[in-house]
């Protein structure tokens, strides 16, 4: 994680463009940017439809909601593949073409052809069958093989999502992070992943353009963070996604504090 010093600015400590979000699914959008947020980052460029874009605004009013610069791109939660408006997919492609570190979630995942930057993709079981063109149980037998094998032959970092968190890249990265709790299994606890991963892809860029081997322990870092956060979150019982996000800044204040080993 990245302390701010004191010449930093917000332009400085990265900023993450958003494209996630939709009028079927507006919700993931107001998710993703509090999750970024509170993981900490200079600024939120949030861009998308008119429904999603003012919930995240009532929400989180110190989003910007223009286009301009940024260091990296979270894309297609609450997008769906196969229903996108051509302001929608136009977003995606002009984020996808700026070559930056991306994130790919959901309805984004089917752009990875087009993706050449430095990309992390982020599936759950479904998706990753999906994306391979076999069948969800495949994957479920041997998850750490097929992030892998998804990693050598897409040739990007690979997050595959489930109680179980497999990281691989094709630089030989095999990261393993294993929920804190299954009370995580609920709606839009991915959304809120792709919000933290954003967050430190933002603040990292300059550690992944030097090497996109970076990509991978962001990844799992990314995972840690909000499996501690749903941890503290649930304290034994059930929570909303809100309440993750609502402990993700205690979360990494407790990590900085910590001692290393
Ligand atoms: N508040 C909001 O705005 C929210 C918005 N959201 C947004 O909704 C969109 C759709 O995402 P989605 O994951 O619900 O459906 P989709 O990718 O079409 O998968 C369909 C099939 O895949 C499987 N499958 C599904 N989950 C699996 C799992 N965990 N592990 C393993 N397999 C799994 C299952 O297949 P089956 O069991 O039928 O074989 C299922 O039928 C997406 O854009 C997302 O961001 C959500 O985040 C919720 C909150
Ligand atoms: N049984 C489980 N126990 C703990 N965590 C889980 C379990 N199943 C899924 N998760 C976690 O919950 C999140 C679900 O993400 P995802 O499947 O994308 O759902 P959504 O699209 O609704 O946000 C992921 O971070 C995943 O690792």
């Amino acid at each position: 994680m990245k302390v701010p010093t004191a010449s930093d600015d917000k332009y400085s400590r990265g900023v993450l463009g958003i494209v996630t979000g939709s009028t079927d699914y507006p919700g993931a959008a107001v998710i993703g940017v509090e999750a970024a947020l509170r993981t900490g980052v200079g600024m939120v460029r949030y861009l998308g439809p008119e429904v999603p874009t003012s919930l995240a605004l009532a929400r989180r009013p110190e989003i910007v909601t223009r286009p301009g610069r940024v260091q990296a791109w979270l894309l297609g939660s609450g997008i769906a593949a196969g229903a996108r408006d051509a302001d929608t997919a136009n977003r995606l492609t002009t984020a996808i073409a700026q070559e930056l570190p991306t994130a790919l979630d959901a309805g984004a995942l089917g752009l990875l052809g087009s993706a050449t930057g430095p990309t992390v993709i982020t599936p759950h079981h479904g998706e990753l069958a999906r994306m391979l063109g076999i069948d969800r149980s495949e994957i479920a037998q041997d998850p750490a093989a097929w992030a892998a094998r998804a990693a050598a032959d897409l040739g990007v970092t690979v997050l595959l999502k489930g109680f179980r968190t497999h990281i691989a890249d094709p630089y030989g990265s095999r990261l393993l992070v294993t929920s804190a709790t299954s009370w995580t299994a609920t709606a839009g606890t991915g959304d809120a992943l792709g919000g933290i991963l954003g967050s430190l892809l933002a603040t990292h860029s300059a550690e992944i353009a030097a090497s996109r081997g970076a990509l991978a322990p962001l990844a799992a870092t990314a995972s840690v963070l909000h499996s501690l956060a749903a941890e503290r979150a649930s304290g034994g019982g059930p929570f909303t996604v809100l309440d993750l996000a609502a402990e993700l800044p205690g979360v990494v204040a407790r990590l900085l504090a910590a001692p290393r080993a």
